[in-house]
């Protein structure tokens, strides 16, 4: 028996739920919705992000790959509080990006979200042994936190990245990946939601960067902050569960790895490649498949029961 058409007001209640905004859904660490940052230089535009969509869950550990000039770190500034976007939603741990007073702001950058540069020096106040750059941010926290409590924090977190001999070490007296070390230590200190790191193992050579990215593992899994990297580094990108790919200011496609374990107890880590889908409809295809099936302009798209087919458009 075929099922009977939908009534107009059916119809039109469709229409307007699907118009209706999201709810804000409270399991979720970072919300981006089309997000756009131009930058304006002598009369001339950028647009670094266009209408980016990124949503990342609480707990979760992210890699954020993409070209040069893709706008990595124009995304990662404003989800640090140090940039501001241009239209679109951002809301990171439930504050809105868009809406922050400067006092908000400053509130957010101190307490909802650790930061750390490419450029190890720059993540750390020179002047400062580590102990003291790790306490700082608890002390600008306006005395919430007594002296002692302070103290007993900065010997957990000298612990917990596992650089406690280096406690009264100024950052000139440290390795590129002891400074590194110290600054997820200052960008924990107030126990923030996200964790961000714009190329932190940049700078680094190989075998420190992995010791670096373990630290951000472990951050993760013990304590369970949201950590989001970009990098260009392969190893990183491919040890993450999650790796989003942007291209043009857009998330474009993602990787999604899933370890699966046999009758044997044989694990094996599979891969699906996945393209980003906006609320209207809007896909990016990966260039390769594109370029392989010559596709340009149009292409024709036939629904079947579990999957759309996107052919060639062949017609003259
Ligand atoms: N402050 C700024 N003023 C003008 N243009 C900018 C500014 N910051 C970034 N841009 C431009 O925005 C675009 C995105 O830059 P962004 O630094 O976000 O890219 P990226 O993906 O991080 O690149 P890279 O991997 O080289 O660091 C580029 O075209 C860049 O030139």
């Amino acid at each position: 028996m075929s099922t009977p058409p939908p009534s107009l007001d059916e119809l039109r209640a469709r229409a307007l739920a699907a118009t209706a905004p999201r709810a804000t859904r409270t399991d979720l660490a970072i919300s981006c919705e089309r997000l756009v940052r131009i930058f304006s230089t002598d009369g001339i535009e950028v647009q670094a992000l266009q209408g980016l969509d990124l949503t990342v869950d609480r707990g979760d550990l992210v890699a954020l790959v993409g070209a040069s000039g893709s706008g990595k770190s124009t995304l990662l500034n404003i989800l640090a509080g140090l940039d501001t976007p241009t239209a679109g939603t951002a809301t990171v741990a439930g504050s809105d990006l868009l809406t922050m007073t400067p006092k908000d702001r400053l509130r957010y950058r101190r307490d909802t979200v650790g930061f750390i540069r490419q450029q190890t020096a720059r993540n750390l106040l020179p002047f400062l042994t580590a102990a003291q750059n790790i306490a700082l941010p608890m002390q600008l926290r306006s005395g919430h936190r007594a002296a002692r409590h302070r103290r007993t924090r900065v010997t957990e977190l000298l612990d917990a990245l596992d650089i406690t001999p280096l406690a009264d070490r100024r950052p000139t007296e440290l390795s590129g990946g002891q400074q590194q070390r110290v600054a997820i230590a200052v960008a924990l200190a107030n126990d923030p939601a996200v964790l961000l790191g714009d190329e932190p193992t940049g700078e680094l050579d190989s075998d420190t960067a992995t010791g670096i990215f373990e630290a951000f593992r472990t951050v993760n899994r013990e304590l369970g902050t949201t950590v989001v990297l970009v990098t260009h580094d392969p190893m990183v990108a491919g040890e993450v569960r999650r790796t989003v790919a942007i291209r043009d200011g857009r998330t474009s496609s993602e990787v999604l790895r899933r370890t699966v374990t046999d009758e044997h107890g044989h694990e094996t880590v599979t891969e699906r490649e996945y393209v980003m889908l906006d609320r209207t409809g809007r896909i990016q295809l990966p260039a390769k498949f594109l370029t392989a099936l010559g596709m340009e302009h149009r292409v024709a798209a036939d629904l079947a029961t579990d999957h759309i087919a996107l052919h060639p458009d062949n017609t003259d």
